[in-house]
């Protein structure tokens, strides 16, 4: 079980009150599998990737991540969980302009401290599975919008994650692209066994996924089995 997330609520402060965007919120996403995450606007979406992704330390309720009971740990503790096993998927591929499409991997490892030898050769290896291993030397301005959110899933999975946080991926792609960088996110879930959570307002990109997650007033609710 990569993540897990066990009767999390998690409140903001709301006037003299506060709001609560998750309301013990129960999801465990296996090794491999894809969760779709679907749901209204304001129903709670980004607050659940932002609890998952240790961004946010829920009012209640537990985060284990990688096996890691989120609880027991301070700040530092989250980071150094954030670098070695989640990989966080933004709308915007928010790459380094003056880096080339190699090198914006190669500083994702540099900066969890792996050995500079092997970084190379697996941010090449990533490039090759995204389908981008002929336009590893090109800067952002010099490729495709869909081309950058693959090397952004690249980026993302430079550290072999256990978790895979995806929130919107194709917001800024015309639809066949989309369905592309979501059908990948589904090949590489199953091929690196990352337990992957996409959040998405489009159904169409649900058939990839292995479950759908629906949220609704802070409520997380999963198909009952048949
Ligand atoms: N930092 C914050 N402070 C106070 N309230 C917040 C904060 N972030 C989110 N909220 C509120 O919490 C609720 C859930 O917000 P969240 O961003 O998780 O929804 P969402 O489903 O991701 O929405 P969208 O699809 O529009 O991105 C909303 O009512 C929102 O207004």
């Amino acid at each position: 079980m990569s993540l897990a997330l066990d009767a999390v609520t998690l409140t903001y402060p709301d006037g003299d009150g506060r709001l609560t965007a998750l309301d013990a919120v129960s999801l465990t996403v296996p090794a491999g599998r894809m969760t779709a995450v679907v749901g209204p606007s304001g129903s709670g979406k980004s607050s659940l990737l932002a609890v998952a992704a240790t961004l946010v330390t829920p009012d209640r309720g537990r985060v284990v991540v990688a096996g890691t009971d989120t609880a027991g740990l301070d700040a530092a503790g989250r980071a150094a969980l954030r670098r070695s096993s989640i990989g966080i998927v933004f709308q915007q591929p928010n790459l380094l302009p003056s880096l080339t499409a190699v090198e914006q991997l190669q500083v994702m490892a540099h900066l969890s401290g792996r050995p500079p030898a092997s970084v190379r050769d697996r941010a090449m290896e990533l490039l090759d599975a995204v389908g981008l291993a002929d336009r590893a030397g090109r800067r952002p301005h010099q490729l495709s919008g869909g081309q950058r959110q693959r090397v952004n899933i690249a980026r993302a999975l430079m550290n072999e994650p256990a978790v895979l946080l995806v929130d919107e991926p194709t917001s800024a792609l015309d639809h066949e692209r989309g369905e592309a960088v979501v059908a990948l996110l589904a090949e590489l879930t199953r091929a690196r066994g990352t337990a992957t959570v996409l959040v998405t307002h489009d159904r169409a990109h649900l058939a990839s996924a292995d479950e759908t997650a629906t949220v609704q007033d802070g409520h997380l609710t999963l198909p009952t089995p048949v």
